[in-house]
């Protein structure tokens, strides 16, 4: 039986892909995250293999391995974590009254195929003054978040408008990936494998 394996640190990610039915294992990548690519949607897709190759070079060799990666992007500017407070205020700041995308690029490894796409959203936000931005930043949500806010969370209140996937947002776009596993009789077979 091949194992699948999500090699991410993100229990937003974890989450998702339990919400689709499937059995796997946890093995987060620790490798540093360089982006590289001349689009969002060539950088995300570069550190999800990056993560997802990285897992796979340790796992056993019939192993599923799916890497993932999450940005923001807004007039030719990549939003990814906030280094500190200050960042998080600052993207905040450019991001509220506007429309961005949100990229995830996703990887899923086999021995003999490699799938690498992303998934796009379109996210409008509300204006928000000074005062609502630093008390959001204040409830820590934005730290460990691609364009410090969650949508999922305290940050639902800046959201206008989506347009596209929302789990995509949050984190995998859970759908386009199990289309994918789906289309695909090897894949299929691991996924009726790990069926929870
Ligand atoms: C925009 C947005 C991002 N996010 C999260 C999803 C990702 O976990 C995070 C972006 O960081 P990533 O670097 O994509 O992922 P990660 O470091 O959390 O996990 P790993 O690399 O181990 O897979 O931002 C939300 O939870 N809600 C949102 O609304």
């Amino acid at each position: 039986m091949s194992k699948i394996i999500l090699a991410s640190a993100s229990p937003r990610r974890r989450e998702l892909l339990m919400q689709i039915g499937l059995k796997f294992e946890i093995i987060p990548s620790q490798k540093e995250e360089k982006m590289q690519g001349n689009s969002p949607a060539q950088i995300v897709m570069g550190l999800a293999m990056d993560k997802a190759e990285d897992i796979f070079r340790r796992a056993e060799s019939d192993a599923l391995v799916i890497g993932a990666d999450t940005i923001v992007a807004l007039d030719n500017v990549i939003l990814g974590k906030p280094k500190d407070e200050a960042d998080a205020l600052k993207m905040l700041r450019f991001l509220q009254g506007k429309t961005h995308q949100v990229y995830t690029g996703v990887c899923m490894v086999m021995a003999d195929k490699t799938q690498v796409f992303y998934e796009k959203t379109d996210v409008t936000m509300y204006p928000a003054d000074e005062e609502q931005l630093t008390e959001y930043i204040r409830t820590g949500e934005p730290m460990d978040k691609a364009g410090s806010y969650a949508i999922q969370g305290r940050g639902s209140v800046f959201i206008r408008e989506i347009h596209g996937d929302y789990n995509n947002v949050v984190g995998l776009p859970v759908a386009q990936i199990w289309q994918r596993l789906m289309r695909d009789e090897m894949t299929r077979k691991i996924v009726i494998e790990n069926k929870e």
